[in-house]
């Protein structure tokens, strides 16, 4: 179905039925023009009547033509938007007086519905559905239903050995069939996950240039300074509620891969929507083109962004305050802006700047603090002890490293009262010049301050491992093969169960796989890593290592904060979605050595997840939707889109 943007988008401001006539004769006359009004119930009541006016409006401006309306058939109009229909959201539910947009309209010829992702079903179009709506003869006989058609791509999907050739495959049914991908993802999530996110992602980031057939997302240039907002309008959505920005400078552990980096905001999203349930069409993944100094890009014939250094200091600043300034002014100020895989130096930076205006986050800082948080929480309960008790060694002093360090600082501030100067000495933190310690400290940027500790200097992990001795050692620096055998070793010679997280992203760059933590260790480490590692075997037990990835929060955090109207992010929600996602951890999980739950019920954790992030939001007063629903946890399931079909009747 081609639907219209713009003048041409019928919406529920029109009533009655000259209005929709003069709608109507806007559109272009070229093609058989088909309606479909999607209706959703108010508070139960389908809205008939706007199925009528539309029918003869239409009627009276292009003679017999199909109107077709579909119902929701739910009493929530959010849980009505799980079954697809355009514009209506979370966004209505606050009051009566707000509740709009109860339905859109889309015209089409049967051809163009083939090709509209948003609506197109394929081989599962019934019989009816093709004669109402212009497809007898555009699609071969056979009828089929969603799941066989699931059924039929993970078999196509599973001839690939290539996971760049599956990632494309997904990547084209994306652009083919929206929901198909969707319930593909969501039902073979363990299996996917490693496609259209890290591992596989970053590679496509890497190759994006000559593997690019449809654009995704929206790019933002320097050439494009002063028309930010005429960009944003040219998004076909008009109501997003998440948008994942990069200017790709720090792509996973890959460096700089400039505009090709947006194969991340799209990935991001796509787990928004899979694992938290938030609607696609409320997604807007975006990439800031500000140049890159990747020479490689530079001088790739297929590079896809500016050929230019990146640009920084002022230049940056005014491009970067003009997109967040339009990103408010287009979508108000409770549309989320997840900033992800930008480089230290602007990462922190942007997130003080606009953590105060806007609702902001910063995935890389905030939610891998939030994730490493939670399996610590759930570690303790094989190790012992409380997080207090413990000793913290990083290594990698950017985003990552000082974002979780300075959640543990509060977790055990807030758990012993202790100031947060004095819990922050449990956190020691190696950076590429060594350990970070107090006669650096003229020399630190700004975000290392807080961790320089006093201690004579040390050069190396190695020594500073023996010499710390720490009962956490977690990397964060994108550096791979930096836990070596020495480092894992020294770790289990004081520790029983030395607790080992290798966070760099993708596999390539983990600071050690996990066959090594597990045979190094002696079987004695408790392991996870960002990228997953298949399950080792070693003495004749299988070890299964956990997967410490933020995209066990993001998905559901954010889904928090949308219903709870949330302004503003606050530290004390991070803790609230780490404690949330400890929680998810059940003994069977520990008995196999597990500190994260299998993503398999990802969307069940993400509601909660979404219900503690929501009420700490109505507690800190941050909430903007009132009244607070009763069950928070009922809510967030009741608002998660689905990716089952609708029936166009
Ligand atoms: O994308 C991921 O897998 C985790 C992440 O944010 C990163 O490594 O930058
Ligand atoms: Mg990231």
């Amino acid at each position: 179905m081609m639907s219209l943007n713009g003048s041409s988008f019928l919406n529920n401001s029109f009533s009655g039925v000259s209005r929709t006539q003069s709608q109507l004769l806007k559109l272009p006359a070229t093609y058989r023009p088909m309606v479909v009004a999607m209706v959703n119930s108010n508070n139960g009541r389908p809205e008939r009547n706007v199925g009528v006016s539309v029918d003869s409006a239409v009627k009276e401006v292009n003679g017999p033509v199909a109107v077709e309306v579909v119902e929701s058939d739910s009493k929530q109009p959010t849980a009505a938007v799980g079954g697809g229909v355009e514009d209506v959201y979370g966004e209505d539910r606050a009051t009566e007086d707000h509740f709009i947009t109860p339905w859109s309209v889309s015209v089409a010829s049967g051809y163009s519905l083939l090709r509209d992702p948003h609506h197109n079903k394929g081989l599962a179009f019934t019989v009816k559905e093709r004669d109402a709506h212009y497809l007898r003869g555009l699609l071969p006989p056979v009828v089929v239903n969603q799941d066989l058609q699931v059924k039929k791509m993970m078999h196509n999907m599973r001839q690939y050995q290539v996971p760049l050739q599956r990632y494309q495959a997904m990547m084209d049914l994306q652009e083919r069939n929206e929901r198909l991908f969707y319930k593909l993802l969501i039902e073979n999530v363990e299996e996917l996950l490693p496609i259209v996110y890290t591992p596989t992602v970053g590679e496509a980031c890497q190759k994006y240039g000559s593997i690019f057939k449809t654009p995704q997302g929206l790019f933002i240039s320097l050439n494009d300074k002063g028309k930010i907002l005429e960009i944003l309008k040219n998004w076909p959505q008009k109501k997003i509620q998440v948008i994942v920005v990069t200017d790709g400078e720090r792509i996973l552990g890959l460096g700089d891969l400039g505009c090709q980096g947006m194969g991340i905001p799209v990935g991001k999203l796509s787990l928004y929507t899979a694992l938290g349930g938030i609607r696609p069409s409320a997604c807007l993944p975006i990439t800031i083109d500000v140049g890159t100094n990747n020479e490689k890009m530079l001088n790739d014939e297929f590079y896809i962004g500016l050929r230019r250094r990146r640009a920084s200091g002022q230049e940056y600043a005014e491009l970067m305050n003009e997109f967040m300034s339009a990103v408010k002014q287009n979508y108000g100020e409770k549309v989320l802006v997840q900033f992800e895989d930008f480089a230290n130096h602007n990462a922190f930076d942007l997130l003080a700047k606009y953590s105060t205006t806007h609702l902001v986050f910063n995935d890389d800082i905030q939610g891998t603090a939030s994730v490493v948080l939670a399996g610590l929480i759930s570690a303790l309960k094989l190790v012992g002890g409380s997080l207090a008790d413990h000793r913290f060694l990083f290594l990698g002093a950017g985003e990552a490293g000082t974002g979780i360090a300075e959640l543990i600082a509060l977790e055990i501030s807030k758990q012993t009262n202790a100031p947060l100067e004095e819990t922050r000495k449990k956190v020691w933190l190696v950076d590429s010049k060594g350990l970070i310690v107090r006669s650096r400290l003229e020399s630190l940027q700004h975000f290392k301050k807080p961790w320089a500790h006093d201690h004579e200097p040390v050069n190396e992990l190695l020594e500073a491992v023996k010499a710390i001795r720490p009962t956490v050692l977690i990397g964060s620096s994108g550096a791979g093969q930096t836990f070596t055998k020495e480092v894992v070793e020294a770790m289990a010679s004081f520790n029983e169960k030395p607790i080992i997280l290798a966070l760099s992203n993708p596999t390539s760059q983990s600071e050690c796989t996990a066959e090594q933590a597990y045979t190094w260790s002696e079987g004695r480490a408790i392991f996870a890593s960002g990228s997953p590692f298949a399950p080792v075997e070693y003495n004749g037990k299988v070890y299964v290592s956990g997967q410490s990835n933020n995209a066990y929060i993001f998905p559901g955090f954010g889904l928090g904060l949308i219903i709870s109207g949330a302004i503003r992010v606050h530290d004390d929600m991070l803790l609230a979605a780490s404690e949330a996602l400890a929680e998810q951890v059940t003994q069977e999980h520990f008995d196999n050595g597990l500190i994260y739950p299998p993503f398999t019920n990802i969307r069940k954790i993400s509601a909660h997840i979404a219900a503690k992030v929501a009420a700490k939001a109505y507690e800190l007063g941050l909430a903007s939707r009132l009244p607070q629903p009763e069950n928070l946890v009922a809510y967030a399931e009741s608002c998660m889109y689905s990716p089952s079909y609708r029936n166009y009747r």
